[in-house]
């Protein structure tokens, strides 16, 4: 309990503080060392002569950046992480404030100061990833993505719309706008996979050999794009046809060009400006075999099916809309052909290997799927 007197003593305090604080102003006025000079000492610098930089490569906490007018010929700027940023992690995308040696001579250093808020955030969980204690890590893997553009193969090898349904989850969960890249559109029609997707008005482009990829350059313009991709689809080819060799030297000696490419999880190459066009990004992820999404909710989940939603309404509360669940509304929505049964398979796959009880080093086929197997 404060008594009265506890109460005086208490304002008392407050004002013999605030008759200090006077005192403090005059003695700044009049420039006299020791005591006052102490709080200015701990006043972190505003670093107000920082220059803003892009990060485009991460590698053993050194970070390769750019600064806004760089072109293709001037150096990438090397930096490291200032003390004050903490624990907070800087990644791929990421628009950053940077001091010190911003030249890019060989051997200069910079400091990373601050991390501007980011406009979307890409995760992964990495429950493939054995070389960590945890065994399941959730990973930022770009940030500030617009776009994540799915590469499948049409044929050799077939798509896997497992694998796509997993992507448009992670992207929906980023809140960033997903595009269906089809390549080897010259081996196989892109029919089956699109009837798979008729209701959800997924944007996607073909892609052969000879197609001028002027749709896709298009969709790129000024926009960053995260291109995700199994092994042998073509993502390699067809990254190398959008950036030419002297843009993509930038990232790749710094990342990937140290023959660490399974330890680098992504690197953002410029996209050549088109006259009157605005710069674009592509962030390839040589390093990502899959997105685990251990660390999406169910709900969350259910977003990346967004022809399912209605069907949820009926369920009872906190559904988890598993086969075992009796009272699930999907089975009769389905039932109703509101939406294909491949879907809600799909979902439920999902689902299963959210707990643990999938491999994401499967290929992840669904029934109907070329060569899906039984
Ligand atoms: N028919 C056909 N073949 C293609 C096309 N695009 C790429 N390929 C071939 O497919 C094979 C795999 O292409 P890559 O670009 O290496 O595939 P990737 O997805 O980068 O595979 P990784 O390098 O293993 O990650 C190569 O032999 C390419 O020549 C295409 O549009 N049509
Ligand atoms: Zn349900």
């Amino acid at each position: 309990m404060v008594g009265d007197g506890d109460r005086q003593e208490l304002t008392c305090g407050g004002n013999a503080l605030a008759t200090k604080r006077r005192e403090y102003d005059e003695d700044d006025v009049r420039v006299r060392p020791g005591r006052s000079s102490r709080p200015r000492t701990r006043t972190r610098p505003s670093h107000s002569d920082a220059v803003d930089g892009f990060v485009i490569a991460v590698d053993r906490g050194r970070y390769t950046c750019v600064l806004p007018d760089a072109g293709p010929d001037d150096p990438p700027v090397t930096a490291m992480r200032a003390r004050e940023l903490g624990r907070k992690s800087v990644v791929v995308g990421d628009r950053v404030a940077l001091v010190g040696d911003t030249s890019g001579a060989a051997g200069a250093l910079a400091r990373i100061v601050r991390i501007a808020e980011r406009r979307s955030v890409l995760r992964r969980t990495a429950d493939d990833d054995e070389s960590t204690a945890e065994g399941r890590l959730e990973r930022v893997v770009v940030a500030n993505a617009d776009q994540l553009v799915i590469v499948s193969a049409l044929a050799d090898p077939p798509p896997r719309t497992g694998f796509i349904d997993r992507c448009l989850v992670a992207a929906y969960d980023a809140g960033i706008e997903p595009l269906l890249c089809l390549t080897k559109a010259d081996l196989a029609g892109p029919e089956a996979v699109l009837d798979y997707y008729t209701e959800l008005e997924l944007p996607y482009v073909l892609v052969r050999p000879d197609s001028d990829l002027a749709a896709l350059r298009a969709l790129l313009a000024g926009r960053i794009s995260v291109m995700v991709g199994h092994s042998g689809v073509g993502k390699s080819t067809l990254v190398n046809r959008l950036v030419p060799e002297a843009f993509r030297a930038v990232g790749t000696v710094s990342a990937i060009g140290r023959g660490r490419h399974t330890s680098t999880s992504a690197v953002a190459l410029p996209l050549p400006v088109e006259p009157g066009a605005a710069p674009g990004w592509i962030v390839d992820t040589p390093g990502v075999r899959s997105f685990g999404l251990a660390h999406v909710s169910a709900d969350s989940l259910l977003h990346g099916f967004p022809d399912l939603v209605e069907g949820t309404v009926d369920c009872p509360a906190n559904c988890p809309h598993t086969p075992d669940e009796a009272d699930c509304g999907l089975d009769a929505w389905v039932a109703a052909g509101k939406a294909d049964a491949r879907r809600l398979a799909s979902y439920r796959r999902l689902l299963a290997s959210r707990s643990g009880e999938g491999d994401t080093r499967e290929p992840e086929r669904n029934p109907g799927d070329p060569l899906a197997g039984s």
